[in-house]
């Protein structure tokens, strides 16, 4: 890969000063490691919800594939700067390159692109790539997803019944991040009640009957934690699902998704696909969340249709991105 300053005029760094793990200090270093490359970098603060989204759809639309926008944040930020690149990106034109630091709490983006690997080592491996480095950068084209039904764009994934409902939970739940996560899925599982739902992938019925969750997308990490979805990539123009029905009981779900032990399991459905539906049978509407959003509105069906190889973003060289 050739170096950043060979490709790059400037960067951008759009930080979320309310982000899980972030501080004025971590982006400071950000803009310090970039600017002895590239000496055009600009930061900026977000201001509140939704601000990311603003941000990056003026800087998509004002410099184009010349600039390197860096989302300094947790999954939240991502997807708002995400959204934005993709706004402001005119019709055939290439989207600015997106890298992320995680500075956020759940950070499962960060975890897709990279993995364990520190962010200041993932960063210079992009800035001045070093064939003796200790990793290395690539530029990948990444697929995102989009809901039919609100025109939203998913970046990490959409998830019906118990997974929404944890979100439900959490905002009453003292404690931060990952823990907080685990805590809000253990608490939903045990009051979830199974909806009677169906999933098609491309048009098939893969599922049918008293359903606990279905995930869709997407990252294999959600939250952090959850290993929903383990065989998803995120360049390869396919949707994951996993369906999780009633057979299996609800309070082993928690445990069952954190280590991956509900694949293969009687009960467990896993399929791939250009387009997935998730609906109610019984007329009531699903509980549904997307990115770790919930989605409001008495919605009784989801349509998740894949963007092959929508926003080029950094990530690890050499291993496959999910
Ligand atoms: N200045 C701000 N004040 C308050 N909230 C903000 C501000 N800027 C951005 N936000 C919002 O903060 C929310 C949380 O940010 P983010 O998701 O990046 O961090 P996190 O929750 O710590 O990490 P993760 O999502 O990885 O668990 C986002 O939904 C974003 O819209």
């Amino acid at each position: 890969m050739p170096a950043a300053a060979d490709r790059f005029t400037s960067v951008v760094i759009i930080a979320n000063p309310r982000a899980g793990t972030t501080s004025p200090a971590v982006v400071a270093d950000i803009a310090r490691r970039c600017a002895r490359r590239i000496p055009d970098v600009r930061s900026f603060w977000t201001a509140g919800r939704g601000d990311g989204v603003r941000l990056a759809r003026a800087v998509a639309a004002a410099d184009g594939a010349s600039v390197l926008v860096i989302a300094a944040g947790g999954d939240g930020t991502v997807r708002e700067v995400v959204e934005g690149l993709v706004q402001g990106t005119p019709p055939g034109a290439a989207p600015p390159v997106l890298a992320v630091v995680p500075v956020g709490t759940g950070n499962s983006n960060y975890l897709a692109q990279w993995g364990e690997v520190p962010w200041t080592d993932a960063l210079e491996a992009l800035l001045e790539p070093a064939a003796d480095g200790p990793v290395r950068a690539e530029i990948r084209w990444l697929d995102l997803y989009r809901l039919a039904e609100t025109s939203e764009l998913i970046l990490l994934g959409a998830c019906s019944g118990l997974v929404a409902e944890a979100l439900g939970v959490a905002a009453g739940i003292e404690l931060t991040g990952r823990a907080r996560y685990r805590e809000a899925l253990t608490r939903a599982a045990a009051r979830h009640r199974p909806y009677a739902g169906r999933v098609e992938v491309d048009g098939d019925v893969v599922h049918e009957g008293p359903t606990i969750l279905a995930n869709v997308g997407g990252g294999r990490y959600r939250g952090g934690i959850a290993r929903l979805l383990p065989f998803s990539v995120l360049d390869d123009g396919y949707l994951d699902v996993c369906v999780i029905d009633a057979t299996v009981p609800a309070e082993q779900v928690p445990e069952l998704i954190t280590d991956g032990g509900h694949i293969g399991r009687p009960g467990v459905v896993y399929a791939r696909g250009k387009r997935v539906t998730i609906s109610s049978t019984d007329h009531t509407p699903v509980p549904f969340e997307h990115d770790g959003e919930l989605v409001r509105g008495d919605h009784r069906r989801f349509t998740v249709e894949v963007l092959a190889a929508a926003l080029p973003v950094a990530c690890h060289a050499g291993r496959p991105v999910g």
